[in-house]
């Protein structure tokens, strides 16, 4: 027995010895299949001394592959690949000449800290920004640490076109790096840090635009439009096919708009919580740039919030309440969960007292009473209550254009009331089929039409209004928002979008289309049975420009009848001031 512990530890200490030596090797010699070959087969000779028979031979040591996760194009990493690709051009670069070693790094030993880690996880300084992805980030380019003539593409958090910064390299993909901002040398012209508002912008993944005026951030939001079709649509762009992207129109509220909000927090396995986890929202990477806020929100991966500017005064006040009873039930949770925050509306009667009138449940204070905020519509001459819902299945109220929504708190309804009076009005008036012979009727549907905003908004002046919408409550809410409303000319159909055309009646060149689709945008079934259907007009609404401009052109170039259509119109609203993301209608009509 302690012969064979003697054998065991002498082993132990030569392949020690072996593996220091290769360590010292691979960095010197910085060739990164040899390196991480060699490397790894010591580590893992290591186990097989251990594990097999003595005579068996050592098994050859399996290297770990990158494994490239299949990504949607039209989503953010797909959408970057087309930025890279745009970069290179611009730098009279290809993909070989900005490739890393991705299995050198898997294949690093020790894992974490071994010598091509610690290459290519480094500090760069001075390093220009060249340009903003779509998603805000800064793009810039580096050397490679371990391949001389070769470069790096950085995505910078924080970094704006023109900065010259200082970065942390601490994350290598195969054809980009992902880095953290520590300083920001020289000021990019654009740059206006005296405008941030938030404590705990530079951190929070949340916001990425508060230090560039609103005007630059209508800009940029005009830019990522015109990218994605560029990128989604070229064969619309090269025929001419999509003229303008118009200018972007902004939020009323820049600040205190978003209706909705969703802090969550996160338990370890298996160990107890000793203290309250943060609450709040992710941390984009660990910035040092700002130097004010270091400390914070706190340094995990979850920032802990107290205060969102960007949320309307009720879901902070919501926030708030919430965050004190967390403080002392947080112990109750065995895993991690989302809280959800959702503004509800009362209009008020001006003779009786609020909390009267307060008939749903919503956030409470430490005094157990409902929170609320009084607000006036001055346009309406109407004093409202907001308060905040945490019950992802209480109805919740919302005003529109003189109408009311009622849906369930954890289904969607659009974020921005403050922007929907005007893009209910800009989607009706482009709804219009022109020249229409005076008597003659109009109609519309509304695909994806969820609790109703669009049918009900759009609903006068046509003769009919049809709504689908694969979520069954959905539907549910918007017939009762239609009666309550006193609408009598919208009926709503449970299913997948192409459902519609199993029992569409309205004629065709009388019946314009809404199509609001979620991220992933429509499906070419859809498309094409649509294009059959040749309806008069269309009306594309899209939180994710890319699948639009991936559909429009699909639409009119791939479909049967697509050829007799044109882009109209094409501009964004902006739904969420202060971060990277953009609305975008497109308004196609007949040729
Ligand atoms: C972006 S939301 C738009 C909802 C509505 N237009 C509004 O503004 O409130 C997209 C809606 O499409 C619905 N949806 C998702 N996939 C669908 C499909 N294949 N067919 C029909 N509706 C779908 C979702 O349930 C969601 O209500």
């Amino acid at each position: 027995m302690i012969a064979w512990k003697r054998v065991t530890n002498t082993l132990r200490i030569a392949l020690k010895c072996r593996i220091n030596l290769m360590v010292g090797y691979s960095t010197l010699k910085y060739n990164m299949t040899t390196v991480s070959d060699k490397t790894m087969g010591d580590s893992n000779n290591k186990r097989h001394l251990h594990e097999s028979a003595p005579n068996s031979k050592p098994k050859k040591p399996k290297l770990k592959k990158y494994k490239a996760k299949k990504v949607d194009p039209t989503a953010p990493l797909g959408v970057l690949e087309f930025e890279i690709d745009e970069l290179l051009e611009e730098h009279k670069l290809n993909r070989d000449l900005v490739q890393n070693n991705v299995s050198a790094i898997l294949n690093d030993a020790p894992k974490l800290n071994g010598p091509m880690t610690r290459s290519y996880h480094r500090v760069v300084n001075n390093v220009r920004v060249l340009r903003n992805t779509s998603n805000g980030e800064g793009m810039a380019l580096i050397e490679n640490p371990v391949e001389t003539g070769k470069k790096q593409i950085a995505l910078i958090p924080f970094g704006l076109v023109g900065d010259v910064v200082n970065i942390n390299v601490y994350k290598t993909h195969p054809y980009h790096v992902e880095t953290d901002l520590l300083d920001v040398l020289e000021k990019s012209p654009i740059r206006k840090d005296e405008l941030i508002t938030c404590k705990y912008f530079g951190k929070c993944s949340g916001c990425q635009f508060q230090f560039l005026t609103y005007e630059k951030q209508l800009e940029s939001k005009r830019n990522t439009i015109i990218n994605a079709y560029r990128y989604f649509a070229p064969r619309l762009i090269a025929e001419k096919l999509v003229q303008e992207v118009g200018e972007t129109i902004g939020s009323p509220l820049k600040l205190g708009y978003r209706t909705k909000l969703t802090p969550h927090f996160d338990v370890p396995r298996r160990k107890p919580l000793i203290s309250r986890p943060p609450l709040g929202f992710g941390q984009k990477g660990k910035q040092k740039w700002r130097k004010d806020n270091l400390e914070i929100g706190g340094t995990g991966s979850i920032l802990d919030i107290e205060e969102c500017p960007i949320g309307t005064p009720a879901i902070n006040m919501g926030m708030s309440n919430e965050r004190q009873k967390f403080e002392t039930n947080y112990q109750n949770y065995k895993k991690g969960a989302t809280i959800l925050l959702r503004e509800n509306t009362t209009i008020l009667d001006r003779s009786k007292g609020t909390k009267d009138q307060l008939l749903d449940d919503g956030s409470k204070n430490d005094q157990n009473e409902i929170s609320f905020v009084e607000t006036e519509d001055e346009e309406k001459n109407t004093k409202l209550a907001k308060t905040c819902v945490t019950n992802t299945r209480q109805i919740v109220r919302e005003y529109v254009d003189g109408y009311t929504f009622k849906f369930s708190a954890g289904e969607f309804f659009q974020n921005n009331n403050s922007i929907l009076p005007l893009v209910t009005k800009y989607v009706r008036e482009n709804l219009q089929i022109p020249n229409s012979e005076t008597d003659a009727p109009n109609y519309l549907v509304d695909a994806y039409c969820g609790s109703g905003l669009f049918s009900i908004c759009s609903s006068k002046g046509v003769a009919k209004v049809t709504g689908v919408e694969i979520s069954a409550d959905s539907v549910s809410f918007a017939e009762a928002n239609a009666k309550n409303n006193g609408v009598k000319n919208c009926n709503f159909i449970v299913g997948k979008a192409e459902k519609l055309f199993e029992s569409i009646d309205t004629p065709n060149d009388r019946t314009s289309v809404i199509l609001d689709p979620p991220r992933k945008g429509c499906d070419e079934l859809f498309m094409k049975q649509l294009s059959e259907y040749y309806p008069a007009r269309i009306v594309y609404i899209s939180c994710n420009v890319h699948s639009q401009a991936r559909d429009v052109q699909y639409f009119l170039k791939d479909t049967e009848r697509g050829k007799n259509y044109k882009v109209e119109s094409l501009r964004g609203f902006d739904f969420f001031p202060q971060t990277h993301h953009v609305e975008s209608v497109c308004v196609i009509s007949r040729v």
